[in-house]
């Protein structure tokens, strides 16, 4: 089956062939099994699939901070073997640190990089502003509700202005109303930054609304079973979710899950 809804015109990320198996406890675990993955430069890409099916261990494949088994993981120009400093990683828990006020956090990924702090001053305030943030540059993560937690995290994975953004369920932990509005705010940092991002999430509703292509994986070992193009217009607005394509392509995403066993309605 030709899994690959349409091959990106120019290539950001190659991943051939990789395979992931963890030495458990009680022996090998087949993380991944034969992942063949194109991502396009400055794509929207999500990745769904159930629990366990290797989503994280792929980004973290990514990020250089795992290591694969077998294949060949490129990103840019770059075979990755090693930890990858290029990109901008968010994570479901925010990991603020509780003693910075929420400019001080963002800067921190100037300070690891040894990057000139009058600069990243700057863009950090942009960033904040971008989101809305403008007025709660000196409020320490004590004093910020979750969403805000999470837009400031997301201020400081993009201080860098990394080609390529990580995200690991960044929305999960959050009320609906507040994950809509990360989800359009983070839309307009794309917008903004050109660059490409690899999101992965539980919701078949967010992967189609954010997304140029979604990825379904299957239960583990994690497999790519299909890429589905989303061709919904851009800028992505609420009330899309409503159209009759939109919901096209959530009822196909849930025919897959059902017919890969994900999802059971019988009674
Ligand atoms: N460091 C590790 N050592 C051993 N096994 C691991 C390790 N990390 C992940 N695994 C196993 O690899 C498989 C894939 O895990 P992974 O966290 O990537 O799945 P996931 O799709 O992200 O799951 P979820 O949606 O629940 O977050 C699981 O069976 C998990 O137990």
């Amino acid at each position: 089956m030709n899994v690959e809804a349409a091959a990106p015109v120019k290539p950001h990320i190659r991943i051939s062939r990789v395979s992931k198996t963890f030495k458990g406890r009680k022996g090998d675990v087949h993380a991944l099994s034969d992942i063949d993955l194109t991502i396009g430069r400055g794509e929207f890409v999500s990745v769904v699939g159930p629990s366990g099916c290797g989503k994280s261990t792929l980004l973290m494949l990514l990020s250089g901070l795992t290591p694969y088994s077998l294949g060949k993981i490129e990103v840019g120009e770059k075979l990755i073997s090693s930890p990858n400093s290029d990109v901008g990683i968010v994570f479901q828990q925010d990991v603020l640190l509780e003693w910075r006020s929420a400019l001080q956090n963002v800067l921190i990924q100037a300070e690891i990089r040894k990057a000139p702090l009058e600069a990243a001053r700057e863009r950090a305030r942009e960033l904040l502003k971008m989101v809305s943030l403008q007025d709660f540059e000196n409020a320490y993560p004590k004093e910020l509700s979750g969403g805000m937690r999470q837009r400031v995290s997301i201020c400081r994975a993009l201080l860098h202005k990394p080609p390529l953004l990580l995200m690991d369920e960044p929305f999960g932990a959050l009320d609906a109303m507040t994950r809509d509005q990360l989800q359009l705010d983070l839309l307009r940092l794309c917008a903004d930054n050109a660059m490409t991002v690899f999101f992965i999430t539980h919701s078949i509703s967010e992967a189609v609304f954010l997304s140029d292509r979604v990825v379904v994986m299957s239960p583990r070992p994690g497999r790519v079973e299909r890429i589905i193009d989303i061709d919904l217009p851009r800028p992505r607005r609420l009330a899309m979710r409503e159209d009759l394509k939109f919901t096209a392509y959530t009822r196909e995403l849930t025919e897959i899950f059902k017919g890969l066993g994900v999802f059971r309605e019988e009674v």
